[in-house]
């Protein structure tokens, strides 16, 4: 047990380290280490506790840890600190004592006696002494950077949008952790059967009260059941859910996806539309599709048609006028999916917002004329900057006379309302993710 534990810290840190050296993303890092060490449960749980939570509160403890580094510090030995303090401030299953003797260990094996000894020191020092309290932060704007671990810019730029409480609370909600939800394939079954067939598999599911087609998970993972392999549900987090609704599909229609990777709104069309019908789902690229492709054929959908192809290219391949629904569910900066990509948080920048919603505005102009007369296209993206969301789909307005607003349809049950053809969820309102959705009739 103590061994498994010091390899879980280990790869805590080995995954920590490549997030800040920008190699990849937290979340594809922790399945990948997850699937190599074959960790199981207990493992795999503290593995993303710990390496979720030392991402998600970096400028938290880095705060906490300032008093006590006195000189500069190798980049490792830094984010051992870091991953060793959130146990200690923020976990309380763990002794301190446990966690300053299994860090020791790792300083030890990784660099040499001294490090061990500063790492031995400084922990110590911060069990003695406690961390500076946050109230000495004066400037609310950098105590609530500092408190919830989100930078400045981002801070100043949320309660310039939406006010200080709104910003405050939604800060407060990325640090936690999501429940795991899931879209009931209704094509083969429904939301009762897939309760009852995952209890008998261990895992205790309950209907949502936001969306009639979703199952929040209370115990247990619901990627790992039969019932998943078998196609009885999506994994999909429930404002994803609310797209499709926005969509409002009728069987036999002829749907556009116009990004559409890794299927999660292209799979929920497609069971609306029950077998009837198509649904053409884009994607830049070919390895997305081909996941895509897997999850159509694990959901037993025979309506989907998969393309690798840039989106703003489809009005040289499509028939003009030849689709009932075009969805443009489109790359965005991810700033409403904080609680399960903590890292974006640190790397995307006020400039990658202006060049994302440069890219969102091409892909609208070209899939736009794709719609017929009377058709509906939906916008939607999973962050909540206004410049990407609200400016975004005002523009499209304004340079599409032919386009109106179309009135937001949306599952009554959800505690939020749309502003007519609009939609901004916060992950604060029910615990979806952060989340825009806005659709548009060709007249
Ligand atoms: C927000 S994700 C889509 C999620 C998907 N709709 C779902 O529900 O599972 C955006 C997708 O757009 C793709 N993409 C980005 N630029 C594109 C373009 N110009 N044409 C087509 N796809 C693009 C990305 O590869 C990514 O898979």
């Amino acid at each position: 047990m103590d061994n498994q534990m010091k390899n879980v810290r280990e790869a805590a840190l080995e995954i920590i380290e490549a997030v800040e050296k920008n190699q990849s993303y937290s979340n594809l890092l922790l399945n990948d280490t997850i699937k190599k060490y074959h960790m199981t449960g207990p493992d795999a749980a503290l593995l993303t506790e710990l390496t979720y939570g030392t991402i998600q509160r970096k400028l938290t403890l880095d705060y906490y840890l300032k008093p006590f580094i006195k000189k500069k510090l190798e980049q490792w030995v830094r984010l051992l600190l870091r991953l060793s303090l959130y146990q200690m401030v923020f976990l309380d299953k763990i002794p301190d004592r446990a966690v300053i003797h299994q860090s020791v260990e790792i300083a030890k094996k990784r660099g040499h006696k001294g490090i061990a000894g500063l790492v031995n020191g400084v922990l110590r020092s911060v069990q003695r002494e406690g961390v500076p309290s946050l109230e000495e932060i004066k400037d609310p704007i950098h105590r609530l950077s500092i408190e919830t671990s989100h930078p400045e810019w981002l801070i100043k730029r949320w309660v310039h949008q939406y006010g200080y409480e709104q910003t405050r609370r939604m800060c407060k909600e990325n640090l936690l952790a999501p429940v795991q939800t899931a879209r009931v394939n209704e094509t083969i079954t429904n939301r009762r059967e897939v309760i009852e067939k995952l209890q008998s598999e261990g895992v205790t599911a309950v209907p949502s009260p936001v969306i009639p087609i979703s199952i929040r998970a209370v115990k247990g993972n619901l990627a790992h059941t039969e019932a998943f392999r078998k196609g009885l549900f999506t994994i999909q987090d429930e404002s994803s859910m609310i797209v499709a609704f926005a969509l409002e599909i009728e069987p036999g229609m002829r749907v556009l996806d116009a990004c559409a990777a890794p299927g999660g709104k292209t799979t929920h069309i497609a069971e609306i539309l029950n077998h009837t019908g198509s649904v053409t789902a884009l994607d830049l690229h070919a390895h997305k599709v081909n996941l895509m492709m897997d999850q159509v054929k694990r959901l037993h959908l025979n309506n989907v048609e998969t393309r690798v192809l840039d989106s703003r290219k489809a009005g040289d391949v499509f028939e003009h006028e030849s689709f009932d629904r075009v969805l443009v569910d489109a790359p965005c900066s991810g700033l409403g999916v904080l609680r399960r990509k903590p890292d974006i948080k640190y790397s995307k920048s006020e400039e990658d917002i202006y060049s994302l919603k440069s890219v969102q505005k091409d892909i609208l102009d070209t899939v736009s004329q794709l719609v017929k007369p009377g058709g509906i296209l939906v916008f939607s993206t999973c962050t909540v900057d206004k410049e990407e969301n609200v400016e975004t789909a005002a523009q499209f307005l304004s340079d599409h006379a032919e386009f109106t607003e179309n009135p937001l349809n949306i599952p009554e049950g959800l505690p939020i309302k749309a502003d007519r053809h609009i939609l901004q969820v916060f992950p604060q309102d029910f615990g979806g993710d952060g989340f825009f959705i806005s659709a548009f009739r060709k007249k």
